[in-house]
């Protein structure tokens, strides 16, 4: 690796979220289809003129004031870390790193701004040090990362459960267009699973594929995100991006994603998302409209 390595790190939209229990360690067992819009954090990497395998970071971009860079809680600074450990005593010969993390997602919005730069680190670094990783183990360091960053790692639609770390090809998705609002109200997710009510709901039977959207959609209007009503609680203004949401031209579907606060819609198509732009922006809201991430997808 000599040039400058450009990672992207998309949103991941929770389509459906089912709190199925709930581990001794006190994590919650989901199961969910998380689904990658186009909006996406930029992570660039470049090989430094010294060694010790350190990663120095610098962040911009429209979210980066809210986080700083030379702070080691940054997801993409423990991702070099964790790798660095799993290297051992060798890792002294390998390089450092210069990255900029290019941050366009809100930050602690349900939409696993923090566990997408950490996945993309986790490429990035692992190219940049010739690393080969068996699958487990990256799993393994992505799951210690956080319980979004498995599904994060190869970014196409996924059933997720366990704590996140059990990964199954989700249904094959269905053309469509997709809208993201954030009222700009940080989430904090631990909060979000405390201030949850109610009991568990069951893992539902999925289709192999949902061929429209009109299909798809009446898959998830029989399913739940399970934390989007402590979510409202917490953050009542989730309720208005949702009414705001509903009442677009040609809304199709509208949920809350992951923790919150970030809520998406659904569209016939990209276009159709585009449009609506102007029904939904309130002064403060962060609105992206656009087509699903969908490369490596199958058609
Ligand atoms: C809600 C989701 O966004 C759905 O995709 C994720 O499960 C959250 O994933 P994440 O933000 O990567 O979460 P982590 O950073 O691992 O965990 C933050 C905190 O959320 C709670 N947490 C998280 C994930 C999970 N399956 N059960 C939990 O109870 C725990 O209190 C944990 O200490
Ligand atoms: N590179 C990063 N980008 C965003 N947040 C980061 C990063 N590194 C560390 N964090 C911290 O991680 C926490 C969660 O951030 P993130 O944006 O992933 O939340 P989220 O969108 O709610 O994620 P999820 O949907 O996985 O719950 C924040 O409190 C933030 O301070």
């Amino acid at each position: 690796m000599t040039a400058t390595q450009r990672e992207s790190a998309h949103a991941k939209i929770n389509l459906y979220l089912h709190v199925t229990g709930r581990r001794a360690d006190g994590y919650h067992l989901l199961d969910s289809v998380a689904v990658f819009a186009g909006a996406a954090d930029v992570l660039e990497v470049e090989i430094a003129a010294r060694q010790g395998a350190a990663l120095d970071l610098r962040i911009d971009g429209m979210f980066g004031a809210g986080l700083v860079g030379d702070d080691t809680t940054n997801l993409v600074v423990r991702a070099a870390s964790a790798l660095r450990a799993w290297v051992g005593a060798d890792a002294a010969a390998l390089p450092s790193l210069d990255a900029v993390l290019h941050k366009e997602l809100p930050v602690a919005s349900g939409i696993g701004g923090g566990s997408a730069d950490a996945a993309a680190a986790l490429r990035t670094v692992m190219r940049a040090w010739n690393l080969n990783l068996p699958r487990a183990e990256l799993i393994n360091i992505a799951t210690g990362l956080g319980a979004d960053v498995p599904v994060c790692l190869d970014q196409v639609p996924t059933r997720m459960s366990g704590i996140g770390e059990i990964l199954r090809p989700a249904p094959v998705m269905p053309q469509c267009g997709m809208m993201l609002v954030n009222c700009g109200m940080s989430v904090s997710t631990p909060a979000i699973f405390r201030a949850r009510k109610g009991g568990f709901s069951p893992a539902p039977d999925l289709p192999a594929r949902w061929d429209t959207l009109s299909d798809m959609v009446a898959t998830l209007s029989g399913l739940n995100n399970d934390l989007e009503e402590a979510a409202c609680e917490v953050c009542p203004t989730i309720r208005e991006v949702l009414s705001a949401l509903r009442a677009a031209p040609g809304c199709r579907f509208a949920r809350m994603s992951g923790s919150g606060a970030t809520c998406f819609a659904l569209f016939d198509t990209p276009e159709a998302a585009d449009l609506a732009q102007d029904a939904v922006a309130r002064p403060g809201w962060w609105v992206w409209s656009g087509d699903l991430y969908r490369k490596g997808c199958a058609a």
